[in-house]
């Protein structure tokens, strides 16, 4: 192509030069022309000669403004601005989108223009522009799907309570949510584990990447390796082509967010493992490393240390998460957050469902008060979105909640227990509690109505803290 730079050179101009500007130009399919500084023809490829309907031994030579004369070039090679995709009307009535082109020299001085027809169609253009625009829309879509599948949902506002124990939580995990080590969460079902999770991601300086969540215990064990690890094309039947990326490589950059990792298998925990002393791993099926940057947060509501000693929890792999640890305390004691907790959910349920219910009787509230949640927010949020349900008025009333609250029968959810001791202590603490209410606090009446002595009481008082 360097020869074209002299075109403008009559005596470079050869016969020869034109004929190989024909033969690189003819077979193409898209119409081109060549034109000089003077406004004449110099080459023209097949496909243009038959657009315009003349002969190319014709055109060639000839200026321009004899071929179309509609044309543009004369003003293009004067203004010296070449023209980007303008729709042009041809003088034998034939319209299309083209390019005009000027090239110029080192002083800035015109050589020679290139013509180019885009599209003849205008409404193969507008398609194009139509497709493109969907396209568009549909990359739109997908990335704000992304995020919402990727990203962190919740920040420290979505999680409601100032007990003083949530206060507490909540600046150990705000802490943790600024510094760059792993992070594990514990508390009984129901708590809030996820919620602190995302609001840690959303809150550290990895909140711009993804925030990716593997439940350890839904996903079966034979699955989990290659969900957490993706695997290579052909790893093993029914692989699928091109291999499968794992969420580790997802969340790459953001954090991983390994939800009741006490269900983790024993193989996965020694992966698991080496991903954080090593931050590599190798798909399956795969000999290839992965490296990754990415931050862990784990949450349990099993007893680790138990599960340690019982042989099903590597204590290698708890002591690499247990660095930023935060316990999120049940919701039986922290009991100043019910009401709190209460009238934000009711504000969100009844939006939620479209019935509008603000209110709660007083009697109600006391008896959300005094039951002791096994299921935690949880079971509070199902108890209150049953009685918004139930209720026709804008007040929730004790009626409108389940039996086993107001009657005080507390369901004891297996799960929730960690050993007798604690439950009967639990039970102990809630009977004196709520004698003490009854009576206005005489520790006289109380012991009483208990059966022990004054003694024994303030001992138990102090014990729970219940003064
Ligand atoms: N402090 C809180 N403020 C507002 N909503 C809460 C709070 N804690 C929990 N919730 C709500 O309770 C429900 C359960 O929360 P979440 O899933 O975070 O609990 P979890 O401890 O991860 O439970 P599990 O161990 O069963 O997975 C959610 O709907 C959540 O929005």
């Amino acid at each position: 192509m360097d020869s074209l730079v002299e075109i403008d050179d009559d005596t470079v101009l050869t016969e020869y030069l034109v004929d190989m500007l024909h033969k690189i130009f003819d077979p193409l399919p898209v119409p081109m022309i060549l034109i000089d500084k003077d406004s004449k023809v110099r080459m023209i490829n097949q496909v243009f000669a038959d657009f315009l309907g003349y002969p190319k031994s014709y055109i060639i030579g000839k200026p321009v403004a004899e071929i179309d004369k509609n044309t543009r070039f004369p003003f293009v090679l004067k203004t010296k601005k070449s023209e980007i995709a303008w729709k042009h009307k041809f003088g034998n009535g034939r319209t299309a989108i083209v390019h005009r082109i000027v090239v110029l020299d080192e002083q800035g001085e015109v050589k020679y223009a290139v013509g180019m027809v885009l599209f003849e169609d205008l409404d193969q253009f507008k398609d194009i522009i139509e497709k493109n625009k969907l396209l568009e829309n549909e990359v739109h879509l997908y990335k704000s799907q992304l995020k919402e599948m990727y990203g962190a949902k919740y920040s420290w506002d979505t999680i409601i309570g100032n007990s003083p124990k949530m206060s507490q939580t909540k600046f150990i995990a705000k802490r943790a949510a600024q510094s760059i080590s792993n992070v594990l969460i514990l508390g009984e079902s129901g708590t809030g584990k996820e919620l602190f999770a995302h609001a840690i991601h959303n809150d550290s300086a990895r909140n711009h990447m993804p925030f990716v969540k593997v439940n350890c215990a839904a996903i079966p064990s034979e699955l989990l390796e290659s969900e957490l690890f993706g695997y290579e094309e052909g790893a093993f039947t029914g692989a699928k082509k091109g291999g499968k990326i794992g969420k580790f490589e997802l969340a790459n950059g953001g954090s991983i967010f390994l939800d009741e990792i006490g269900d983790m298998p024993l193989k996965m925990q020694a992966k698991l493992l080496r991903v954080l002393q090593e931050r590599e791993f190798e798909r399956v099926g795969g000999n290839r490393t992965v490296k990754i940057d990415l931050r862990v947060i784990a949450a349990t509501n099993k007893d680790l240390q138990r599960l340690i000693a019982e042989g099903k929890f590597r204590e290698d792999l708890y002591y690499r998460l247990n660095v930023m640890t935060i316990e999120i305390p049940p919701l039986r004691e922290r009991v100043e957050d019910i009401e709190e907790i209460t009238i934000k959910l009711m504000e969100k349920l009844s939006n939620q469902l479209g019935i509008y219910v603000p209110k709660i009787s007083k009697k109600a509230l006391e008896l959300l008060k005094s039951y002791s949640w096994p299921g935690n927010v949880r079971e509070l949020e199902n108890v209150l979105e049953r009685a918004i349900n139930l209720t026709e008025t804008d007040t929730i009333l004790p009626i409108h909640l389940p039996l086993y609250i107001t009657q005080n029968k507390r369901k004891i959810d297996p799960n929730s227990i960690d050993s007798l001791q604690n439950l009967l202590e639990q039970t102990e603490r809630e009977a004196i509690k709520s004698c003490l209410e009854y009576t206005n606090g005489n520790k006289l009446k109380t012991a009483k109505i208990l059966n022990i002595s004054r003694t024994n009481l303030y001992s138990k008082i102090e014990k729970y803290g219940l003064e």
